[in-house]
């Protein structure tokens, strides 16, 4: 039977050599990695000690070609935790494989991150959201995933997880109460919302049929990522 070559670019070993060789330039050892959207790379200038590379210069790492998405990796404090935030993502709309989108969060679990905090700039299908508010995802549709576009697609390597994994609770809800709870306390309960996310693939913004038609089957924003 033939098999069409359909395996990983982001095999573990050049994951493994990517994040030793980030282990090795910083002394950071972060429990805690968080990916910036557009817009949201200023994320990062709260970290205090910072240490940064830019992309192009980190072994196997993709480089960012979408404006607002600067290329950097920074590793530093935020209230005396280790973190490591992503100063730009990449996007399948730009050609990348969704084993290279993917490929920061493989090298993040081999460096011992445990949370993954992602945000991005999407649009809003729910007519209660208002240009500004802020959603916190609690569980998404990965439409690219039901057509085949999947980054698990392809030979499983146990060494990153399981084969089928579940993704009934793929959002920790402890961190979304904690979140919740906060912008309570800060007064930001009008703004801040909890949602279903949608990705599509992009680049085009949807028609008004495709927005109405993703908000029916349950999604309250749409997005081009969240991959990463
Ligand atoms: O999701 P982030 O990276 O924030 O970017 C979003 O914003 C851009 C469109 O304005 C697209 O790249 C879309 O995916
Ligand atoms: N798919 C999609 N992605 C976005 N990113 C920011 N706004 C939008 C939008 O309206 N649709």
């Amino acid at each position: 039977m033939h098999i069409s070559d359909n395996s990983c670019c982001c095999s573990f070993d050049e994951c493994k050599r990517t994040s030793d060789w980030l282990l090795s330039q910083t002394r950071y050892r972060p429990k805690i990695a968080v990916v910036c959207g557009s817009g949201l790379g200023l994320l990062a200038e709260y970290l205090t000690s910072k240490q940064a590379f830019r992309y192009e210069d980190i072994p196997n790492f993709p480089v960012c070609t979408v404006s607002g998405h600067e290329g950097r990796l920074v590793f530093g404090k935020l209230n005396d935790k280790s973190c490591v935030f992503m100063q730009g993502r990449f996007h399948l709309y730009e050609g990348y494989s969704l084993c290279k989108v993917t490929f920061p969060v493989r090298v993040f679990k081999l460096m011992g991150v445990e949370t993954i905090i992602v945000t991005n700039a999407s649009g809003g299908l729910c007519q209660d959201f208002k240009v500004g508010d802020i959603m916190i995802i609690k569980d998404h549709i990965n439409l690219p995933g039901f057509a085949g576009q999947h980054p698990l697609c392809g030979p499983n390597d146990e060494r990153f997880g399981v084969r089928f994994p579940t993704m009934s609770d793929a959002y920790s809800e402890d961190l979304r109460k904690l979140a919740l709870d906060i912008s309570s306390e800060l007064g930001y309960s009008s703004f801040v919302h909890e949602g279903v996310y949608c990705m599509v693939c992009g680049p085009n913004f949807e028609t008004v049929a495709e927005a109405r038609l993703l908000h029916k089957l349950g999604s309250d924003t749409v997005d081009y990522t969240d991959w990463t």
